[in-house]
């Protein structure tokens, strides 16, 4: 049976994922998607032709009509459809994902995905490495997690820290520690940069225990993660050099791929990787 998708967000991210079903590299109907812009609801309905363009939802509700709902939005965007989805025994598939440091929101979700008959996904995102995170925290073995990450000023531009702290990042001449904190901070502090930091605390020792340090370098010209973490399993480093997308250039190209092969391995028999 071919899984049909409705996408919450039809920006970078979204329409990628669209174009990969589009083309065949992705087996599934995208049956719905909703945006506030709605010319941006028309970009992607016309990656399609007539007979398999998706519906435009007028409301968020309307996304439920699909088997899974993938957001691709914001923050905001996890509070209003995650719950509603696996309560209505949907898939929920989430690239928001630091909107689930927020405790109540966190325990709201997770509660409905042990009494859904759908299942909750947090892709790996912009980052590698969850695999071995993973299984490091499975055992107890994992004592430290940190992410230092570092964008171009411009890609940090508008974040409520930047913009609460009169941080001028046009000022910015050399590679400028910006942010030092737990992933429950940053995620706050950035909700469009540092989703990653939430994806990786899930996977590892949780929010408030994972470090974040977020660096503005105006001769970098890529979104670079890198991990480090630490216990009696070893240490585990890992380091990404994402190129921006062009349309949207906080977001690394990585992070849509990332979901498009989550979704792809929902239907595949053979599973590599942790
Ligand atoms: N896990 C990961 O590795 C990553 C996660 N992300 C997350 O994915 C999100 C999407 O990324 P991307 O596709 O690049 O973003 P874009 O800004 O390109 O597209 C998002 C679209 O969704 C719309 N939107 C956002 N919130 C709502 C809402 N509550 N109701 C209706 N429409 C909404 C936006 O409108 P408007 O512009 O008006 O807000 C925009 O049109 C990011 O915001 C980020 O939270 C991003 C990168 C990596
Ligand atoms: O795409 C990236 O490099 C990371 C990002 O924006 C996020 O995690 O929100």
């Amino acid at each position: 049976m071919t899984r049909s998708i409705g996408i919450f967000g039809c920006g970078t991210i979204a329409t990628e994922i669209a174009r990969a079903i589009a083309d065949g590299t992705l087996s599934a109907d995208l049956a719905v998607v909703y945006d506030r812009h709605p010319e941006n609801v028309t970009a992607i309905r016309d990656l399609f032709d007539d007979r398999s363009q998706p519906t435009a939802a007028t409301q968020p509700s309307e996304l439920l009509e699909a088997d899974l709902v993938l957001e691709a939005a914001g923050q905001t965007a996890v509070e209003e459809i995650a719950a509603d989805a696996l309560a209505a025994d949907r898939d929920c598939l989430l690239l928001s994902v630091g909107a689930l440091a927020a405790d109540d929101l966190r325990e709201d979700v997770f509660a409905a995905a042990e009494e859904s008959d759908g299942r909750l996904y947090a892709p790996s995102g912009a980052i590698a490495g969850l695999d071995a995170i993973k299984a490091a925290a499975l055992t107890g073995d994992l004592e430290s997690v940190s992410l230092t990450t570092t964008k171009p000023p411009a890609g940090l531009e508008g974040a409520p820290y930047v913009v609460e702290n009169g941080i001028d990042l046009s000022a910015v001449d050399e590679p400028t520690v910006i942010f030092e904190g737990p992933a429950t901070e940053a995620a706050a502090a950035f909700p469009s940069n540092i989703n990653v930091a939430v994806a990786l605390s899930l996977a590892g020792i949780g929010p408030d225990e994972t470090a974040v340090r977020i660096v503005a370098d105006p001769d970098e010209e890529n979104n670079v993660h890198r991990i480090s973490a630490d216990g009696d399993m070893g240490h585990i480093e890992t380091t990404v050099q994402n190129v921006p997308s062009p349309t949207n250039p906080k977001t690394s190209y990585l992070a849509a791929i990332s979901a498009i092969e989550k979704l792809r391995s929902l239907e595949t028999a053979i599973d590599v990787g942790t």
